[in-house]
């Protein structure tokens, strides 16, 4: 069996005559925090929505703890502990803060949680009894993430968590995805933001027109003439 958290082997995805993922492969270990990054419409999500189940591959496959997910939906995912955030977070906004963290740990693992409090682990324990509504679009990117905790993942994929976020709320929940990352828990941070992703990574996949055109460091990345070209010469 692989001792890999997650495989991703040679998946393709199309949409129509368009391969927005072209034969993505990589692996992911316990506990590491890997940052996937490139250009506007490379495939990020695209990847991210392969991974978690919302879409499925039309070619590949994606091996969680070396077993083939397939089969699994969404919630299947969750329960077995994948699970992710969203670019926009989509907070049942007449429910309060603390009952959209209780349906999401409802689709969760049942299990030990690397964080026992999402919300307080967050800062948003304050906050508990607000409609979801009522928070900034900060705060709901951090209700999103306390979502996505709360169901005791394993993985977790994190899609653009920082672009909206000031320069202290980035650093604060930067520190926090380290913690998680400490409990064991494997996190995919796509993001725009390199100086988050240098702060969270030791490895980053640069991505462009569906296909990985890089592994290494973001440092390394930095003096890649492929990597120069199509991502960071601009
Ligand atoms: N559901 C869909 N139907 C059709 N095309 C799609 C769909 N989702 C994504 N695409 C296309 O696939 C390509 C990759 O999109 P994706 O959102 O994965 O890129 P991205 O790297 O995450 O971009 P960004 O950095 O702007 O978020 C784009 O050309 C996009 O238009």
């Amino acid at each position: 069996m692989s001792p890999n958290l997650l495989d991703v082997d040679h998946v393709i995805k199309r949409f129509g005559g368009f391969k927005a993922l072209n034969d993505v492969s990589f692996t992911l270990a316990e506990g590491e925090i890997l940052g996937i990054v490139g250009p506007n419409g490379s495939g990020k999500t695209t990847l991210i929505n392969v991974i978690s189940g919302l879409y499925a591959p039309d070619g590949g496959s994606v091996r969680f703890r070396g077993y083939d997910v397939r089969h699994l939906g969404l919630t299947g995912r969750s329960r077995r502990g994948i699970n992710r955030t969203f670019q926009i977070p989509k907070p049942f906004r007449q429910l309060t803060v603390a009952q959209n963290v209780a349906l999401a740990r409802h689709y969760g693992r049942h299990a030990s949680m690397p964080i026992e409090d999402p919300l307080a682990f967050l800062g948003l324990a304050e906050m508990a009894d607000w409609e979801a509504g009522r928070l900034t679009s900060a705060q709901q990117k951090l209700l999103d993430l306390a979502r996505a905790l709360a169901t005791g993942p394993r993985l977790l994929l994190v899609d653009e968590l920082a672009a909206g976020l000031n320069p202290q709320e980035m650093h604060q929940v930067s520190e926090k995805l380290l913690e998680v990352a400490r409990q064991g828990v494997g996190i995919i941070v796509v993001e725009h933001l390199l100086g988050f992703v240098n702060h969270l990574t030791r490895r980053v996949l640069v991505m462009n027109a569906g296909q990985l055109i890089f592994e290494g460091s973001l440092a390394e990345a930095a003096h890649d003439p492929t990597v120069v070209a199509v991502y960071l010469g601009g």
